[in-house]
């Protein structure tokens, strides 16, 4: 027995369910009161300590410590589930799986839209929709299910006070005229919409590590933070030494937080964030067009396209290789002319490589019909499309056929 709690010790501590609070592991609340004085609230700080501290830190004996160990493990271990379990479930209950983005190509290509219990990041340029896309989610997880909706609250993280309330109501009237044709209905629907402002990374964190209560009382079907990357970008200038493991270290605290929420409810996790474009010249310039995945580049592939005209350099998501890899999916906004813009589906378990043109209207954004198709928008496009395609096509074909092109494929920024 001893040795399964081992383990499920050694897995507790490490996964991202490791900072569900202690209160919520089954202990008592005067245990967990005399265990805050230590500053020890999730169960990670429980499970790192040895069993003499906890001995200490409990005042309880040796055996009571091994059961309270055990119990603490059990509530944050992950849980395993069959594979037939998970499709049932969804099958039974289809609309806790997705959050609709009512954007139907981009719907179906996600196998019902924004996925529950993961992260989804919204990337591009300044002005191409980010916030605007975030608007619109928070009114349609506060719809009925009826309607395709979560009916329940939303957290919306805004660290660039960028959130409108009065664009907000102006989307919901606008998508939803006759759901939203009471003042009623819409004071309900901004009521239920939680707004914090935090414009530090210290702050960020702090609201995301105190969530967790408020999810559950609020009754919270999704969380927004618009835009994770510039309070990090804003404190951390990575060309200083030191600051790119700080940062690193900063954003996978933030990502597993994140992760624990998003598992742990079920609900969809959508965070914004910016990308750059950098020349070989060694400037960063914020890109018009952006890589989807990774650090990468851009003249390396723009050179496996076959084109020598195009300018050298290379383009980054923002927040590097390990913020990368922390998100499930990744969806690209982009200009496309001055009227329309796109959103490809850059990264995703569910979902081929895709790209859909839309507008934004008073109503959010809006498909443009007949170009929702994936692949619809590569031609004529830009050399930075161009060559995310090539670089989709070099990782789909197999590795990059050199060292060095692999190196420059991987090699975070
Ligand atoms: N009522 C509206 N009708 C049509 N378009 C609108 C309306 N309100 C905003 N927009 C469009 O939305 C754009 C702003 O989008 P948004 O604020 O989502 O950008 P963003 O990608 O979040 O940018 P940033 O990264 O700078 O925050 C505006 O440039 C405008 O084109």
């Amino acid at each position: 027995m001893l040795g399964k709690v081992g383990d499920f010790e050694k897995v507790a501590r490490c996964g991202s369910m490791a900072t569900k609070k202690l209160r919520r592991a089954g202990l008592s609340q005067e245990l967990c009161d005399r265990l805050s004085r230590h500053q020890i609230t999730t169960c990670r700080d429980f499970l790192c300590l040895s069993l003499l501290e906890l001995m200490k830190v409990t005042g309880q004996s040796y055996w009571n410590v091994q059961k309270l160990l055990c119990k603490v493990s059990l509530a944050c271990a992950p849980k395993m589930q069959t594979a037939y379990e998970m499709k049932t479930k969804r099958a039974i209950n289809p609309s806790s799986a997705y959050l609709s983005t009512t954007l139907d190509g981009l719907d179906k290509a996600l196998h019902g839209g924004v996925a529950c219990a993961s992260l989804t990041e919204v990337t591009g340029p300044s002005g191409c929709g980010k916030t605007q896309f975030c608007l619109m989610m928070s009114v349609l997880a506060t719809l009925p299910i009826s309607m395709g909706g979560l009916d329940g609250a939303v957290i919306y993280i805004d660290t660039e006070s960028a959130f409108g309330a009065e664009r907000l109501v102006e989307i919901a009237e606008h998508r939803f005229p006759n759901y939203f044709g009471t003042e009623e209905k819409l004071f309900s629907m901004t009521r239920s919409i939680h707004l914090y402002r935090e414009l530090t990374c210290d702050s960020v964190l702090k609201r995301i590590e105190t969530l967790e209560e408020e999810i559950i009382s609020k009754k919270v079907k999704l969380l927004i933070i618009d835009s994770i990357a510039s309070v990090v970008r804003k404190e951390f200038d990575t060309k200083l030494q030191g600051n790119l493991m700080e940062r690193s270290n900063f954003l996978a605290r933030e990502a597993s937080l994140l992760k624990y929420l998003a598992e742990e409810f079920s609900i969809p996790v959508i965070l914004t964030n910016q990308i750059t474009t950098r020349l070989s010249n060694g400037l960063d310039i914020q890109a018009d067009l952006v890589s989807p995945a990774d650090d990468m580049s851009l003249s390396e592939v723009s050179g496996a396209s076959g084109s020598k005209d195009r300018e050298p350099g290379y383009v980054t998501a923002a927040l590097g290789n390990t913020w990368s890899h922390s998100v499930n999916t990744r969806l690209i906004l982009q200009y496309h002319d001055l009227h329309t813009r796109q959103v490809l589906v850059a990264k995703s378990p569910v979902a081929p490589f895709s790209a859909f043109f839309y507008t934004i209207e008073n109503s959010g954004l809006v498909l443009q019909d007949g170009k929702d198709h994936p692949d619809a928008s590569w031609e004529g496009s830009s050399p930075v499309l161009q060559a995310i395609r090539v670089r989709t096509n070099i990782l789909k074909d197999g590795f990059p056929s050199s060292t060095a092109e692999t190196l420059k494929l991987t090699q975070p920024i």
